[in-house]
């Protein structure tokens, strides 16, 4: 099961899918059910798991039949599936694994009684349950507590989805129906297959969220130079850089993920070079400009990859912070006197932000902050910290369509060389 083999691998959920649909053979329609269902078990994984316990009186000790339940719990209480057809479906999986076949009387009974109990579940409202503590402990220490609990409320809903244009966005939001964000994102009203939204097979647009367009924007790539993009696929930042004119370097350690880079520049008619090698590793004549969008712990973006609150732990945040810096350090060696490096991760946390920006400026003296200006973005200022680097939160982006309002969790950072 999708969530199981997440929790015990600690990997994203969406390589879980992935390598599921493939084993199971599911069809897309199935495969993007199982998806939704799993997105949302983690989504409300501490409101599931209260609900249950409070339903039970020994919780089972087999992990999967747990998840069973919180996934069947999870699709009465936040999907659109009919509750009979819910408790079916969980105890014909249960009678099919030798390991839980004894238990389809005891799902039945479980699950009947949430979907009986569903309004008295949905009341609860503590803003903190579906935030494992280590997280909220980090967020009001960064944060102070009442911001700290929007973001956390923020985490409940889910993501909306931003497009790119190459030009002209404000024709482009009218066409596809959509809102022109002040940053310059088209955010679409409807949830609709986006293969199908006109301008895709033209390659006009691409999906990027409205805070992950803001480190290549503020790189402000000009035609005609050279610029790098030290971790770059799956390209959204690469191709804001190429749709600019400049002569673009895209550098990924993962072959494959570059791979995905490449087809979707190929639909967009975008150009670049690329390389598949550890960006510490690259050698190359100096930059113009430098993109470095770190490998991170990415709480940034845990409204749309649910999964990574409860699979990432501190560990993680210390050594990609350390990679960081090393990946940091050799962007600062690859730039020409006076060029320019745009740092940015998806992540809420400190030191894969502020603390990183603070200490390459002491480790580089010969690099200076360019500070991130309103008009750059579109007069929205509420994202500039009082360094000038950029930090957006999820609860930020407020539309008069509330389903629609956030952002992704960014850092940025923008430095420049003082020699000329
Ligand atoms: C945050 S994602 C990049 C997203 C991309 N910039 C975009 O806008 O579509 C980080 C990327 O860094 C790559 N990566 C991780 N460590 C790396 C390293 N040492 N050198 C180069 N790429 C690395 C990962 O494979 C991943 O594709």
């Amino acid at each position: 099961m999708a969530v199981t083999e997440t929790m015990k691998r600690r990997v994203p959920l969406d390589d879980v899918m992935e390598e599921l649909a493939r084993a199971e053979k599911l069809s897309s329609r199935d495969e993007a059910l199982a998806r939704a269902i799993a997105i949302v078990t983690f989504r409300r994984l501490g409101t599931l798991g209260r609900a249950l316990s409070e339903r039970l009186n020994k919780p089972p000790k087999d992990e999967r039949l747990m998840h069973l339940l919180a996934t069947g719990a999870a699709q009465i209480l936040f999907l659109d599936v009919p509750d009979h057809a819910v408790v079916d479906s969980a105890v014909q999986l249960a009678q099919n694994d030798p390991k839980l076949h004894h238990a389809g009387g005891f799902i039945n009974a479980v699950l009947r009684r949430v979907a009986r109990e569903r309004e008295q579940i949905l009341a609860e409202s503590d803003p903190w349950l579906d935030t494992p503590t280590w997280l909220e402990e980090r967020w009001i220490a960064q944060y102070g507590e009442p911001l700290a609990q929007t973001i956390a409320e923020a985490h409940r809903s889910m993501a909306s989805v931003d497009l790119t244009v190459k030009a002209d966005p404000e024709s482009w939001a009218e066409r596809l129906g959509g809102v022109l964000l002040p940053t310059g994102s088209i955010r679409l009203r409807e949830r609709t297959a986006i293969r199908e939204l006109p301008g895709f097979e033209e390659g006009e647009w691409w999906v990027q969220d409205a805070a992950a367009a803001l480190p290549a924007r503020l790189l402000s790539p000009k035609p005609g130079e050279r610029i790098a993009d030290l971790c770059a696929a799956p390209g959204g930042k690469t191709a804001q850089i190429a749709a600019a004119g400049a002569e673009v370097l895209a550098v990924d350690r993962s072959a494959k993920r570059l791979q995905r880079l490449e087809e979707n520049l190929a639909r967009l008619n975008l150009k670049a070079e690329t390389r598949a090698i550890d960006a510490e590793k690259l050698e190359a004549e100096p930059f113009d400009a430098i993109l470095l969008d770190a490998p991170c712990s990415a709480t940034g973006t845990i409204r749309r990859h649910p999964d990574v609150a409860w699979t990432k732990t501190e560990e993680d945040i210390r050594k990609l912070a350390g990679l960081q810096g090393r990946l940091l350090d050799k962007a600062a060696s690859l730039l020409k006197p006076g060029g320019r490096l745009v740092y940015c991760t998806c992540s809420l946390e400190a030191e894969e932000g502020e603390r990183q920006a603070e200490s390459f400026l002491t480790r580089h003296p010969e690099f200076t902050r360019m500070p991130v200006t309103p008009d750059e973005i579109g007069g929205w200022g509420d994202c500039i910290t009082p360094e000038g680097d950029l930090r957006t939160l999820p609860s930020q982006m407020a539309l008069a369509e509330h389903d629609r309002s956030g952002l992704d969790g960014f850092f940025v950072a923008r430095f420049v060389h003082k020699g000329s």
